[in-house]
């Protein structure tokens, strides 16, 4: 039996006194793709952001392999989740003034790794994923497939250990949406990586090795433990061993999303309902700075109210401050195809130099 990727033991989170999660327990193995389900406000957002990093539960504990990540400082948590971690979600996650090869090299560079380093296993992602050609396209000019399929690049261009992905194919047609679910899946059993989804479609429930169901913080059956139950489908397989009997929760959503698909850092603010305010984005400006779009500006944990599904992820800065807004993340500056992209000076305590990227052409 292989160990597992990802656990938790007996999370527990309340806003107020009602307990968003209430005794979840979860695992998942490499090569293994959980889907969460469940109803609105069931916890499944609060679980994400706990498993992934965003947020610290108030009791229990999580832990990547051996390690205990709960308990990380805040810009640990933001370095892992750069580079363990990747996420997906329905749409918002790209820059809207980056061309594709920028965008999927974003996390790279990130990471300190130079533009032009950057740029060859960026390209290399997007023609495995049949986007050759298309490098060079701003999301405004790519289907809506492709620009998935370009969001999906950028995640897996880190070979990370956990993919958690929020309703990743709600935006699609159901024949692009199968056709990225199963690129998907497929490369997380490749890297032999872990998947978390939440989804709403039974169809890609059960394509994953197996799902959760949570219902007010639990899961109905088993005492605050989350039961799997092993699938059959194109999940089923490479990650099933050793994990089909055993207590599973899953969660996810994403909160702030293209903070947290890269990895950056959050606030302690957890939960937040985040009150800044998200400018305007002149466009047009050519080889000026971005004076970064969220994605570097970290805002404070997403999030926000729960229950707000993945149309909180807005397509680009200032889409609606009901999504991005509500994160607390301020932004501004002017899209660009050359010069720098830079962070902000207004993090909050939490932010060091990490949070403030520099790359130059
Ligand atoms: N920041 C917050 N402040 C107050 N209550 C919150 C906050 N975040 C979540 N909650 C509450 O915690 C519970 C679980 O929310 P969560 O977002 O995890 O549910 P969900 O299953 O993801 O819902 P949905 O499917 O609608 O997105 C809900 O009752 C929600 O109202």
């Amino acid at each position: 039996m292989r160990p597992p990727m990802l656990t938790a033991r007996a999370l527990t989170k309340h806003f107020g006194t009602a307990p968003a999660l209430d005794g979840v327990d979860f695992a998942v193995g490499p090569g293994e793709s959980v889907a969460v389900t469940g109803p609105s406000g069931s916890g499944k957002s609060t679980l994400l952001h706990c498993l992934a990093g965003i947020m610290r539960p108030d009791s229990g504990e999580v832990r990547l392999f051996d390690e205990r990540i709960d308990t990380l400082s805040e810009r640990q948590r933001s370095h892992l989740r750069r580079t363990r971690f990747a996420f997906l979600f329905q749409f918002g996650q790209l820059l809207p003034e980056l061309p594709a090869d920028e965008n999927v090299a974003l996390p790279l560079m990130l990471g300190g790794t130079p533009r032009k380093t950057a740029l060859e296993p960026a390209r290399a992602e997007l023609r495995r994923l049949g986007l050759e050609g298309k490098e060079g396209r701003r999301p405004g000019e790519l289907s809506g497939g492709e620009a998935q399929r370009v969001a999906l690049a950028r995640a897996l261009v880190v070979r990370p250990a956990v993919v958690f992905a929020d309703e990743p194919t709600g935006a699609l047609d159901r024949a692009t949406g199968d056709q990225v679910m199963g690129v998907l899946l497929d490369t997380v059993r490749e890297l032999d990586a872990a998947l978390v989804v939440v989804t709403h479609d039974p169809r890609i429930a059960a394509r994953c090795t197996r799902t959760i169901e949570l219902r007010d913080g639990r899961v109905p059956r088993g005492d605050g433990r989350l039961s799997g139950t092993p699938r059959t489908g194109d999940g089923a397989g490479s990650g099933s061993d050793g994990f089909g009997d055993e207590p599973v929760a899953v969660g996810l959503r994403a909160g702030s999303a293209r903070q947290d698909a890269i990895g950056l850092p959050v606030r302690s603010g957890e939960g937040a309902s985040g009150s800044g305010s998200v400018g305007p984005v002149s466009p047009g400006a050519q080889g000026g700075s971005v004076t970064s779009p969220v994605a570097f500006a970290a805002g404070s944990v997403p999030a926000g109210p729960v229950g707000r599904g993945s149309d909180a992820f807005m397509q680009g800065p200032g889409a609606d401050a009901s999504g991005m807004g509500r994160n607390g993340d301020a932004v501004s500056g002017a899209p660009k195809s050359g010069g720098a992209v830079r962070g902000p000076a207004t993090a909050g305590p939490d932010f060091g130099p990490e949070s403030v990227v520099e790359v130059w052409r």
